[in-house]
């Protein structure tokens, strides 16, 4: 396993964050959730950023506290504040890496920051946002690291820019025993991506799910209001009063498909999925 993490809290006020997710060698997790609901939080915990209230935080098969520089190595990370002094250039940022991390590839990734027409002498202050985060993405997996830690590595990004890094994270990911921890806000990154995915609403996991099964065997429902009476509302997670009635989520689509043939079934992603689990009632 290369992070477990088993009821971490943090609390913040009146925000407390519990915790518990697993990433697994050769997978790639993502977690979802809305702004403010603990995703920084969590990835800190597991980077040793804050200190946890309780739990356990394993990374790399060790307990979050007995981390060394070697493990550290063996780690990529993206967040929303780091990066390099703006006014380096790549090619001085490409200096620290190799002082930095042992397994520094400085020619591979000079290649692969030209490939992606990155000015390896203009100062990394004049890169625009997607420039920036390619920058911090090709450095993530620039050292052969086993585990990468991606906190919103495509925001602010246009469809074209955030193609790019999925398809740099889908090469790392092709060695083996490599796996990434990835939050983002765009659902579709991540339905692209992700093996499994976690939500955190308010600090709590809601929802554990492989990509698959959500895009498989979720359902929205809409109904009108007999409909809606005469259900059998075994399989339905959550209920959302609409204009024209009831709209439901189900983790069993084919169910009401089979069930229901007059019902309106329609297939649904992540985002849907979480609005749903944030906006909707328990049955
Ligand atoms: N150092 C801190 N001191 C006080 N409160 C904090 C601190 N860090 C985070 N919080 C609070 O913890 C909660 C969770 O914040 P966190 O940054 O983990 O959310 P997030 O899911 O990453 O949000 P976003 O998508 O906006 O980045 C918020 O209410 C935030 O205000």
């Amino acid at each position: 396993m290369l992070v477990k993490l088993e009821h971490v809290t943090k609390t913040y006020g009146q925000f407390k964050l519990d915790c518990s997710l697993n990433l697994e060698e050769g997978h790639v997790t993502g977690l979802v959730g809305q702004n403010g609901a603990g995703k920084s939080t969590t990835f800190k915990a597991i980077l040793g950023l804050i200190k946890p209230d309780s739990g356990s935080v394993q990374v790399l098969g060790k307990d979050g506290g007995q981390i060394t520089d070697a493990d550290k190595m063996r780690m990529g990370v993206v967040l929303s504040d780091s990066g390099f002094g703006g006014h380096l250039n790549i090619k001085a940022a490409a200096s620290i890496m190799a002082a930095s991390y042992s397994r520094f590839d400085r020619e591979r990734f000079l290649r692969q920051c030209t490939e992606h027409r990155l000015p390896v002498d203009k100062k990394i202050k004049e890169f625009s946002t997607g420039m920036k985060a390619k920058l911090k993405v090709l450095c993530a997996v620039s050292h052969e690291a086993d585990l990468l830690i991606l906190d919103e590595p495509t925001a602010g990004l246009d469809v074209v820019a955030r193609e790019e890094i999925l398809d740099m994270l889908r090469e790392y990911m092709e060695a083996e025993g490599k796996g990434i921890l990835i939050s983002s806000h765009i659902s579709s990154d991540l339905e692209g991506l992700c093996d499994d995915i976690y939500m955190i609403q308010d600090g709590k996991i809601v929802l554990h799910e492989d990509t698959d099964v959500i895009l498989s065997d979720y359902g929205l429902l809409k109904l009108e209001a007999g409909q809606y009476d005469s259900l059998d509302k075994t399989y339905i997670l959550r209920i959302k009063e609409e204009s024209y009635g009831y709209s439901a989520l189900t983790d069993a689509r084919q169910f009401y498909q089979e069930n229901y043939p007059s019902l309106i079934v329609e297939k649904c992603g992540i985002d849907q999925v979480e609005t749903m689990l944030i906006g909707g009632k328990r049955k």
